[in-house]
């Protein structure tokens, strides 16, 4: 963990005066935060303060919703994300997401690993093995499905279908891995596993984190930002904000005076 003295990692997004209005709604209000490279961040906030908005606005998720309006920047690894000159399937390739609840494809679990990296392009026969491999041992799971390669990933265990949608979100080999509650769907002990495994992955990537439990920010992230009411309230070290929040309303709600 960096202590407050020493720089911070460089950046791999970086969003700037960021708007989002779902048709008259605004749920994001001037988001700006530069997000450290090979690393965890927690976003942490009161149910509806737009966490999980500004998440989606980096793998541009957002773009599906009706009525949507995005203003403002996002860069990701230096490349313009809301402008036309990255196109979507490429910037997917780039952030993978995890969402709340384990959501495999009705197909193997090989399958599942070689989806992405199939749309994103021709993927030889001994490349794929190479690659499901790969991915497996990153999450974990290499030696429990080694055997089940050809199993449906729906017969895996919640905890093991999770780490599944970790991997295939690897496959891409993406620059940033986007995880909305990825904990919340399962038991205590799966939680620790999972919050090991991103530990380990983070030395190789950036990990954004959407969480509702406080102790979980404080065990996984090194950076946190806290939102409220769609504005990004205060960022910085996970330590100094929890235990010295610069904000009364960021030091209000760590200490579980609201939300
Ligand atoms: N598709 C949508 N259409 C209209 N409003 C939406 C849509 N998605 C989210 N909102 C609204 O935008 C605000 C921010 O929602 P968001 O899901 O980003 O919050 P959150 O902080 O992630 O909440 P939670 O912790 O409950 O998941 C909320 O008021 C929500 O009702």
């Amino acid at each position: 963990m960096p202590a407050a003295d020493v720089p911070a990692p460089p950046t791999v997004v970086a969003v700037r005066d960021l708007d989002l209005h779902y048709g008259a709604f605004q749920a994001l209000t001037k988001v700006s935060v530069e997000i450290p490279d090979r690393t965890i961040t927690a976003l942490i906030g009161p149910s509806g303060c737009g966490k999980s908005t500004l998440l989606r606005c980096i793998n541009r998720l957002n773009d599906l919703v009706p009525g949507v309006r995005v203003q403002g920047q996002v860069q990701v690894a230096g490349q313009d994300v809301l402008g036309a000159q990255l196109p979507v399937q490429e910037l997917r390739r780039l952030v993978g997401m995890v969402f709340q609840r384990p959501n495999p494809f009705p197909l193997s679990v090989a399958e599942n690993l070689t989806y992405g990296p199939r749309l994103h392009g021709t993927l030889s026969r001994s490349d794929a093995t190479v690659l499901v491999e790969e991915v497996l041992q990153a999450v974990g799971l290499w030696e429990a499905l080694k055997d089940r390669l050809h199993t449906s990933a729906l017969r895996l265990s919640p905890e093991q279908q999770q780490r599944l949608c970790i991997a295939r979100a690897l496959a891409t080999r993406p620059a940033v891995l986007l995880m909305d509650e990825p904990c919340s769907a399962l038991d205590p002990v799966a939680t620790e596993h999972i919050e090991a495994l991103m530990l380990r992955l983070a030395s190789e990537r950036a990990i954004i984190v959407v969480t509702h439990n406080m102790q979980q920010a404080q065990r996984v992230s090194t950076y946190s930002g806290f939102m409220l009411m769609g504005e990004l309230v205060e960022f910085g070290l996970t330590p100094q904000l929890f235990e010295a929040a610069r904000d009364t309303r960021t030091a209000d709600y760590v200490a579980g005076r609201f939300g």
